[in-house]
């Protein structure tokens, strides 16, 4: 392949979120691989292989947090048996993998009861950390429901910069479209250009109209003429996108403040949904970002994204076990369909290494 092709290949990937070395295996111009599934829902069982492919795609994602909880355990109890030392060392490489302080100590507790100087196999260990997990999990993990008597349904779409919240719109969006939903984009990251083009491409690939003015616009004048054209289109969901930085954390609260009111000068109930997008690669620093927006933008979900990039994925554990906010999808890439509902089962036992 000449350079100039892959250089190509290499913008494609970028723009349509593919991984170059999948880009790379595909004849150019590559196509978005939602196109098709854009256009109608799948079959059931499409939707069966569709898991299967998912959870291997959730457990390679996750292989970088499973490993380090994983390698950690088994050397920990392959040649040592089950005492005060040996749980001691547990608890300190589940803290280390960001679980948390109380679920840490949750599942010390669990693995030591009734096998007190016993030897016990690592992977039962394993298996009563995802017990653990999934208990901590399950009453967070709750699908977004899109409430169709609220036309359009209006998500906001808070979080830091750099948390993917316009790649997570982008995915939102082929979700939606392909549950036959009509959506339109709201591009209120008005303090970076290239936050507006990404949108746009976006909109292009999913069908979606985009709302968007220049870079440095008012972000909240945006937001109410998305509402209003929504609401004059007739659109199923209106995502709107915000700035993650602005000159100070004041100044980005203030603004999305307004984004709110003016949005309920349109309809009082918007918006219906406010999702705070975390990046997991960020470790603790998430904990005080859902403090913080859980605060001033009133999150009703939580989105984590990026739990293929990290070994400390057990933050969204330590999330769900201090705040209790639904979680409703995570992310582990940044192609189209990367993005899943999140289920408690399948994550628990992701991150502790065991099969389905
Ligand atoms: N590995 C990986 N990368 C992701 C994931 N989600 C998003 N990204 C990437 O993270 C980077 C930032 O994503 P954006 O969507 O631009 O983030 P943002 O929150 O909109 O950022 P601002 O516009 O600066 O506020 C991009 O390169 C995305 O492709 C994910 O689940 N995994």
């Amino acid at each position: 392949m000449s350079e100039s092709e892959k250089e190509k290949r290499g913008v494609l990937a970028r723009l349509f979120g593919r991984r170059p070395e999948e880009a790379a295996a595909e004849p150019v111009p590559a196509q978005a691989p939602s196109e098709a599934a854009v256009e109608a829902a799948p079959a059931a069982p499409v939707q069966a292989a569709r898991r299967l492919n998912w959870w291997q795609r959730l457990k390679a994602g996750l292989f970088r947090t499973s490993s380090s909880i994983g390698t950690g355990i088994t050397e920990l109890f392959t040649k040592r048996k089950l005492d005060a030392t040996t749980l001691e060392e547990l608890e300190d490489i589940l803290i280390q993998a960001d679980l948390g302080l109380d679920t840490a100590a949750r599942i010390t507790e669990a693995v030591g009861k009734g096998r007190y100087d016993k030897a016990i196999d690592p992977e039962e260990v394993k298996r009563v950390l995802a017990a653990e997990v999934e208990n901590v999990l399950a009453p967070v993990a709750r699908p977004l429901v899109v409430d169709g008597a609220r036309k359009p349904f209006v998500i906001l779409m808070v979080g830091v910069n750099g948390s993917g919240k316009t790649t997570t719109i982008g995915k939102l969006a082929a979700k939606f479209r392909a549950e036959g939903k009509s959506v339109m984009l709201a591009a209120g990251d008005t303090f970076r250009a290239a936050a507006i083009e990404q949108l746009k491409v976006w909109g292009a690939r999913t069908k979606s109209q985009v709302v968007a003015r220049e870079q440095g616009a008012d972000a909240a004048g945006l937001a109410f003429d998305a509402l209003q054209q929504a609401q004059a289109t007739g659109a199923d969901v209106l995502l709107v996108d915000t700035a993650g930085r602005l000159q100070n954390k004041a100044g980005l609260m203030a603004e999305l403040e307004k984004v709110v009111r003016v949005m309920k000068k349109l309809d009082e109930s918007a918006p219906h949904a406010v999702l705070l997008v975390l990046d997991a690669t960020t470790g603790q620093n998430a904990v005080s970002q859902v403090e913080i927006f859980g605060k001033t933008a009133g999150v009703t979900g939580l989105v984590m994204t990026k739990l293929d990039g990290t070994a400390r994925g057990g933050i969204l554990v330590a999330i769900a076990a201090k705040f209790g906010l639904p979680v409703h999808f995570i992310g582990i890439g940044e192609a189209v369909d990367d993005l899943e509902p999140f289920a408690a089962r399948d994550f628990a036992h992701a991150i502790a290494g065991l099969d389905q």
